[in-house]
């Protein structure tokens, strides 16, 4: 077995994080809809969790966020003349669709991609697939920065791969990482990917949930699947409960976490529970390890409270001495129920025995919380040395970030700024900046 680490690339909130309400489905995206935001707070508290995860040791890097607003999104739905003239007359005409073209939306990069270390793929090189997005307009134009980042991040083509998203129709609807976890003995062993779906397209009778949509269907598993060469023996699909869907948990990473061999995860999370933890136990023995579980019922948490505090989109990180660490939002300590069943779990003798929090409001009232923010890509050390090292989290990097941002960042958007022509300068000069900062240049398409 190789050594390897994992990386955790966090996505650095865009100049324009606002509310607007765009994800039926999710909870907080709902509730908060048309509230003034503050970019400039949101950007720091995601950078706050980067440099401390980094400074205890944990590889961290950065994904950078995208050109906002949109202008290919606006001018291709019949919006022209000068980027002032469309801004006008979309907040006139088409405020919500502006608002789509104006989302953060990619700070949430566990929806960037899927990813599968090069110890799981048949070519022994790491791969990507770019995930569609295509439930949500606002999110649905993603994977074509998303790739282009990733390209720029991950060029070895020897060494990486990084697939176009799936065809974009429902039938293949993907939402990336956030319905994928890895799980292995260590990060540089073979492991099991486990695709967790909430709907099938060509099997009627699958279960489906009844009021809010499924993101991801079975097809669109398989397929990043197929792409990456996976054994088939040590890939898992399994349903999502549908129940919980309509309960807000629009993806699987609100109900559970998994890593090494340790999967947390709601009694609730699955349609069928004891099938999916078979497959996952007999899919572990064929790479030499067994599950490990840490199941939550209902009566300690309900699901309310897991999806209100966000307990499950927590990161589970292994520490040096093997033992590992939950990263959890504020909200956990919050929720009664939750902080009670936290105190407990540490103290239990189990696996986690750390808790580790972090302020993430602004991003957690949009439905975002620690995982949603960071891609995990599982890298050995020659795989590391090879990738494009201006977006590792240093202290250096860390500083002229923190100046970069209080430089280009508001610190409140109402929905009305998004008609402020001087936002869309300012986003386009920070995009500039960045990229020599982290030295990419030509990551945007700026022209
Ligand atoms: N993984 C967390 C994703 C959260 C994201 N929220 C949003 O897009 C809310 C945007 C808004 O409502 O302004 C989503 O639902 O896909």
């Amino acid at each position: 077995m190789r050594t390897a680490r994992e990386f955790n690339f966090d996505g650095l909130v865009g100049p324009s994080h606002n509310y607007a309400g765009l994800s039926f489905g999710n909870v907080a995206s709902f509730s908060n809809v048309r509230s003034a935001s503050n970019p400039r707070q949101a950007a720091l508290q995601g950078l706050a969790k980067m440099r401390a995860l980094a400074a205890r040791g944990f590889a961290q890097a950065v994904m950078p966020p995208q050109a906002r607003p949109n202008f290919r999104l606006l001018r291709r739905i019949g919006f022209s003349g000068t980027d002032a003239d469309v801004l006008a007359r979309a907040w006139r005409e088409a405020p919500v669709i502006l608002a789509c073209a104006y989302s953060a939306a990619p700070m949430w990069t566990a929806n960037a991609a899927t990813v599968s270390p090069s110890s799981d793929t048949q070519d022994g090189r790491v791969h990507f697939t770019a995930a569609n997005l295509n439930n949500k307009l606002h999110r649905s134009e993603e994977h074509v920065q998303a790739t282009r980042t990733l390209r720029a991040i991950f060029k070895d083509s020897n060494r990486f791969v990084v697939h176009d998203a799936l065809p974009p129709v429902p039938a293949f609807g993907d939402e990336g990482a956030a319905n994928h976890t890895r799980l292995a003995s260590a990060h540089g062993a073979a492991g099991v990917e486990f695709f967790v779906y909430g709907r099938v397209e060509f099997d009627p009778s699958a279960p489906c949930p009844k009021k809010y949509p499924a993101r991801q269907t079975l097809e669109a598993s398989q397929a990043v699947a197929r792409l990456h060469g996976l054994d088939p023996a040590r890939t898992v699909f399994a349903a999502q409960n549908p129940d919980v869907i309509d309960q807000g948990v629009f993806h699987n990473d609100v109900i559970a976490v998994g890593n090494g061999n340790v999967l947390f995860y709601h009694e609730q999370a699955f349609f069928d529970e004891a099938a999916t933890l078979g497959a996952l136990r007999s899919a572990l023995g064929n790479a030499d390890t067994d599950l490990v579980p840490v199941r939550v019922d209902t009566r300690q948490v309900p699901v309310g409270d897991a999806v209100a505090s966000y307990l499950f989109n927590s990161q589970l990180l292994t520490k040096p001495d093997g033992r590992m660490a939950l990263v959890v939002p504020h909200e956990c300590r919050e929720n009664e129920a939750v902080s009670r069943y936290l105190a407990g779990l540490v103290e239990g003798g189990g696996p986690i025995d750390e808790l580790i929090e972090f302020d993430l409001r602004q991003s957690m009232r949009n439905g975002g919380g620690p995982a949603c923010l960071r891609l995990r890509v599982a890298l050995t050390d020659d795989e590391a040395r090879d990738m494009h090292q201006g977006v590792i989290m240093t202290e250096t990097l860390y500083a002229q970030l923190v100046a970069w941002v209080e430089k280009y960042y508001r610190d409140r958007v109402e929905p009305k700024d998004l008609a402020d022509p001087q936002l869309a300068i300012e986003c386009a000069a920070s995009l500039e900046e960045l990229e020599r900062i982290l030295g990419l240049p030509g990551l945007y398409d700026l022209s």
